[in-house]
């Protein structure tokens, strides 16, 4: 007769699994070694999850997988082939889905795209939670120019390989945003998707309807620091010239994930610049 698998974690097993991660273990490696000890996978994950994220993690029904109602919507293959280029795929997260590309931009588009952008220069903004109106606070620090949608050929050559990597029509897409980061100048981490519930969101939801991935291409090598993190999957990105990191914060249940919490990391030596790329699930009137 099968025996009941395990869904009560005791305490000399959360101690274990702490221990076992603070020692450098794989969280899979550690679910395999709970498993193999007839814990249930669920209460197990839970378990390592509660361990890596401090609680934050949101909790999984036990015994009960996600139903998978949301797919990814980038395309499998080591080389995604994108109108004039192949753009190779380094490393990919499933979740949230998060992908590395290389090659995205050549050297010369981001020094072009550097100094257009430095033309135009100002205080990066953000959407304030209460009235979605932009305003400038000490969470991004970074200074940013606005492009709008094809406004020129090197701008149209950028929307529309963006488009094709992050496979929407350029309609749903806002204008690219180029930032650039000094010393010390970070961006705390954050959702890049609207709040729902946050009154300031409701404006920006009704244009375009919810953001649902970005394109963080990387305009320059940075000396230190100043990488793009995953705080609540250990993820930490650096910055390469021409690369991109591409995610999405749709949880495999449809629901927005928590786990697509993301941040700009201090810039310790040299300067940052990146150029973004954010996609809405509808076309976007700008
Ligand atoms: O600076 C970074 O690495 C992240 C930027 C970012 O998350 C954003 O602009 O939404
Ligand atoms: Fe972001």
């Amino acid at each position: 007769m099968e025996a009941r698998l395990h869904t009560k974690i005791t305490p000399d097993w959360h101690r274990w699994i702490g221990e076992s991660l603070a020692a450098g273990h794989a969280p899979a490696d550690v679910l395999g070694i709970m498993k193999q000890n007839r814990f249930d996978e669920w209460a197990a994950r839970d378990a390592i999850a509660e361990a890596l994220f401090g609680g934050i993690a949101p909790r999984q029904p036990a015994q009960a997988p996600e139903p998978a109602t949301f797919s990814s919507r980038l395309e499998d293959g080591h080389v995604l082939y994108v109108g004039d280029r192949g753009v190779r795929v380094l490393v990919r997260v499933s979740r949230p889905t998060i992908a590395v590309l290389d090659g995205v931009l050549d050297p010369v588009e981001c020094d072009q795209l550097r100094s257009l952008a430095t033309t135009r220069l100002a205080r990066s903004e953000v959407v304030s939670p209460g009235t979605g109106i932009g305003v400038v606070q000490d969470i991004r620090t970074s200074e940013g120019a606005n492009f709008g949608r094809s406004e020129n050929e090197l701008i149209a050559r950028v929307d529309a390989r963006a488009a094709a990597i992050m496979r929407m029509t350029e309609d749903h897409g806002e204008g690219l945003q180029a930032m650039r980061y000094g010393v010390g100048a970070q961006y705390v981490p954050h959702f890049d998707f609207f709040p729902p519930d946050d009154p300031g969101s409701q404006s920006h939801l009704k244009n375009g309807g919810q953001r649902v991935s970005t394109l963080i291409m990387y305009l320059n090598d940075v000396e230190a620091g100043g990488e793009t993190v995953f705080p609540r999957i250990d993820f930490s990105y650096v910055p390469r010239k021409g690369q991109a990191l591409y995610f999405e914060y749709t949880a495999p249940d449809g629901s927005l994930d928590p786990l697509s919490l993301h941040g700009g990391a201090p810039v310790v030596r040299g300067e940052k610049w990146i150029l973004t790329k954010w996609m809405r699930e509808r076309s976007f009137p700008g």
